[in-house]
């Protein structure tokens, strides 16, 4: 990849034929203008936090109190390769899609306009176990696009085994285990209007098309019954390396500590999240606790980052603190709502767009350049 690909791509307007004014490539004013175009039920849910929203917010402040150092003359390459190798998968810079749920919320064709928008580019989906749209589904329209695939551990392992099954068979090539959502966290908007996709039917997608679902009277209440798993431990991770021949990473690790254990434990990769603030409200900024856990397990783990991630900038910084490769949560579902599968494209777009020139003004021809030094203090 290189930024003729994407910013003079954008210049020439070969990507923004049809594009409404509201998909702006300030991908920082995206969530403003998605605001405009969801429904109450579906901003409360998307957008808001878990409690008075302090961690979500703690995620931007840690970005926009990090600063970039550009440095000069220092022979950029022309073309640019930001193309890297994550756990066995190539992508075209080190970016990913997150995995998200209920991705019909934002929009009608949801995962199918988000995975056909993420293979359009290159950038690898992550599937959601609570998905709008199943791992067969997701599969027929990303074709040969690099997919991953997200666990929520349920108490049922035949329905764990069950899903561990469909997404190899489905060609999800990384198993990502969220271990921050064992419950759902207190989320005010959705409280407060009683809403929840789930038990209005939707994001249970790839358990009602699950074999074990056979014969079970009511699928919803079956689900809600299985979903809670707060007494989920370490020792709970071998079942999961039985049943998985690929690489498996954990997702939510914010201490030193867990990041340690999930080496000592034998797997492959961590990714460094908060949930996008959507779990523990008071929780510290992902990116504050990035360095320190980079720092912890050096080479013995494959580190991801996400929450707060809105800019190519806030990419380079991330990488800068020790990433190995992002993940994009809203902003992907706020071009979903403003314009489904050219949407996501867009914001995909622009933010390979816009890391690609940040790298190259700051001094860089590839995000492995990036260490602490490329940040203020
Ligand atoms: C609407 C929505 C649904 C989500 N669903 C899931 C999910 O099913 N599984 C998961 O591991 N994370 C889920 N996440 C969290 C994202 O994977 C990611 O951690 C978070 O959005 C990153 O923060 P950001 O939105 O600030 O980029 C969801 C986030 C949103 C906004
Ligand atoms: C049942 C999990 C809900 C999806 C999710 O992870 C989120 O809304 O943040």
């Amino acid at each position: 990849m290189n930024a003729g690909d994407h910013q003079l791509g954008i210049y020439l307007a070969g990507m923004l034929e049809g594009r409404t004014p509201e998909l702006t490539t300030d991908l920082a004013a995206l969530e403003n203008a998605a605001r405009k175009v969801l429904s109450p039920e579906a901003l409360g849910y998307i957008v808001p936090s878990a409690g008075s929203g302090s961690t979500a917010r703690a995620n931007l402040e840690a970005f926009e109190r990090r600063r970039i150092v550009p440095r000069m003359l220092r022979g950029v390459e022309r073309q640019r390769d930001l193309s890297c190798e994550v756990l066995g998968t190539r992508m075209p810079a080190p970016v990913l899609v997150a995995p998200m749920g209920v991705q019909t919320l934002a929009h009608e064709e949801g995962e199918l306009a988000t995975v056909r928008a993420a293979a359009a580019v290159g950038v690898p989906y992550v599937h959601s176990t609570a998905a709008a749209h199943d791992f067969e589904q997701v599969a027929a329209a990303g074709g040969d696009a690099p997919r991953w695939y997200q666990l929520y551990y349920p108490t049922d392992r035949d329905v764990c085994v069950s899903f561990l099954r469909r997404a190899r068979a489905t060609g999800h090539s990384v198993l990502v285990v969220t271990l921050d959502t064992t419950l759902l966290g207190w989320r005010p908007a959705d409280l407060d209007r009683g809403y929840l996709p789930f038990l209005a039917g939707t994001g249970i997608a790839n358990y009602l098309s699950a074999p074990s679902f056979a014969g079970v009277d009511n699928p919803v209440t079956h689900w809600a019954g299985m979903f809670p798993n707060p007494g989920l431990s370490w020792d709970d991770l071998p079942f999961l390396r039985d049943h998985w021949d690929g690489p498996i990473v954990l997702k939510g690790i914010m201490s030193t500590e867990d990041a340690r254990l999930a080496a000592e434990h034998g797997m492959d990769g961590i990714v460094v999240s908060n949930h996008g603030g959507r779990q523990v409200d008071g929780a510290l900024a992902a990116l504050d606790a990035l360095p320190g856990i980079a720092e912890a397990v050096g080479d013995r783990l494959t580190v991801l980052f996400d929450s707060g991630v809105r800019t190519g900038a806030d990419v380079v910084k991330a990488l800068a603190l020790g990433a190995k490769a992002v993940l994009v949560g809203r902003p992907v579902l706020y071009g979903l709502a403003l314009g489904g599968q050219a949407g996501v494209e867009h914001v995909l777009r622009c933010l390979l767009g816009e890391l690609d020139i940040t790298l190259a003004l700051s001094g860089y021809s590839a995000p492995g350049e990036l260490g602490p030094g490329a940040l203020a203090g």
